[in-house]
């Protein structure tokens, strides 16, 4: 049973209009009473953000495209202010006692740092952050009363099992692991679309080929990053960040049911795993409500209709983002910062027909080739970081468009 609460608890949801944030807004709804939605915010979405405004009725609404605010202001109830442009949805990420950051990218850093920075918990779906943001976002997470609850399905698995083995008090040591019978965590994958090609079949992909997840649906970018094995590469930094286990300690198996989430790996031999269907509104649910659990079950496995659960180990040559992610981790400093705006350029030069699927990690593999690593402190560091990422990588899409490639 869930604790009593006299008040309902204050959440701010960021990037509401996306994947992660309506299914996040399904989660409050199915849980009368106990949340109090205060913040919206998204960045263009007028229409959708207005509509969840009439339901939820929140204090305050951001929308990151000041073209957009009289529009918005126009369409939301009578006396819910309306914040637009730079640092509005950074001003509704102190709201709440729990802030959900649901935005796509790297713009979701100035939210993971003012949500941190305030003191509050920040249910964390919006990985770049952290694996861009490296050092500068593990000062802000040493605010006291801040803490990371991961919405990344993987990560939620491995928070899960970890509590099992390290207790509430080890928790809130992360990401100091502390002496622990931790011998290792196990990322699991879907291997994507394209699972089971070799690399010389995957030249002609599309776009639509990539889209075509086939056990989550979630937004356009993850979703080429989990056919190109990018977003498991990205989610080995995030392990890393969030729990402070080492780059020889995380492994990565294939998985293509999506029912176990991930494992931990104890030193007598013991494996930990958390189960369930994929619905990402078990974990959003289980960081709004850390550390008790919501009333309402997503994702319970019906095991009379389960039949298998298979595992094998991921194909890296033909996924090479995988081991580039691995290399920019290893490297450490700004690498990831740089890895990961090098990675937001080229996907979006797929999805925009600019470079086919194939050079997705050519593209990243020369940014990283030319890039040399910093130890940032300041979150300009971590900018500059970005930004070399980004016009590195944007040099190597330009010479493939021009070699007609
Ligand atoms: N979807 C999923 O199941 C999972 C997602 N994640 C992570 O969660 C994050 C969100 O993913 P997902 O929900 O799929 O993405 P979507 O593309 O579905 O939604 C993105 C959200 O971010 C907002 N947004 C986009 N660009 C900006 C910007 N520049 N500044 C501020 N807000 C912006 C969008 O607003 P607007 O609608 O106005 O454009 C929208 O609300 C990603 O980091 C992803 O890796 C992790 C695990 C699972
Ligand atoms: C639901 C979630 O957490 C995604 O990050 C998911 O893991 C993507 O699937 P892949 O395992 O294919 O990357
Ligand atoms: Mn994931």
């Amino acid at each position: 049973m869930p604790s009593p609460q006299a008040e309902p608890t204050t959440v701010s949801l960021v990037g509401s209009t996306g994947s992660i944030g309506t299914q996040a807004v399904d989660v409050i709804t199915a849980e009368p009473g106990r949340y109090r939605v205060v913040a919206l915010a998204a960045s263009r979405s007028v229409e959708r953000l207005a509509e969840q405004a009439r339901r939820l009725r929140p204090d305050r609404v951001a929308i990151a495209e000041v073209d957009r605010a009289a529009e918005l202001r126009a369409a939301v109830p009578a006396g819910t202010e309306v914040l637009a442009g730079e640092g509005a949805l950074e001003a509704v990420s102190v709201d709440a006692q729990v802030v959900v950051n649901g935005v796509v990218g790297f713009a979701g850093l100035p939210v993971t740092l003012a949500a941190l920075r305030a003191g509050r918990r920040l249910a964390l779906a919006n990985k770049e952050s952290l694996i861009a943001g490296g050092p500068v976002v593990q000062a802000a997470r040493a605010t006291p009363g801040a803490e990371i609850v991961p919405v990344d399905s993987e990560h939620c698995a491995v928070h899960q099992c970890l509590r099992a083995i390290l207790g509430e008090r080890g928790m809130e040591a992360l990401p100091h692991l502390p002496a622990s019978p931790l011998r290792r965590v196990v990322l699991t994958a879907s291997g994507g679309p394209f699972r089971g090609r070799r690399r010389q079949e995957l030249a002609e992909v599309t776009v639509a080929d990539a889209l075509a997840h086939p056990t989550w649906s979630m937004g356009p970018k993850i979703t080429v990053d989990s056919s190109t094995l990018m977003n498991k590469g990205l989610e080995v930094i995030e392990a890393h960040e969030l729990f402070g286990v080492g780059y020889d300690d995380i492994d990565v198996v294939v998985h293509p049911q999506s029912i176990v989430h991930s494992m931990i790996e104890t030193t007598d031999g013991a494996t930990l795993a958390q189960l369930s269907m994929p619905d990402m509104r078990l974990p959003i649910g289980y960081a709004l409500a850390y550390p008790d659990r919501i009333a309402t079950a997503f994702g319970a496995i019906d095991w009379s209709g389960l039949s298998r659960l298979e595992f094998e180990a991921p194909d890296r040559e033909a996924f090479p983002c995988l081991d580039l992610a691995y290399r920019a981790g290893r490297a450490g400093g700004s690498a990831p910062a740089c890895l990961n705006g090098a990675n937001e350029v080229a996907v979006d030069a797929f999805l925009g027909g600019r470079i086919r699927w194939v050079d997705i990690p050519d593209v990243i593999a020369a940014a990283l080739d030319d890039y040399s690593p910093t130890e940032p402190t300041t979150v300009a560091d971590v900018l500059d970081a970005d930004r070399s990422g980004r016009d590195l990588a944007l040099t190597a899409v330009a010479r493939r468009v021009s070699a007609g490639r």
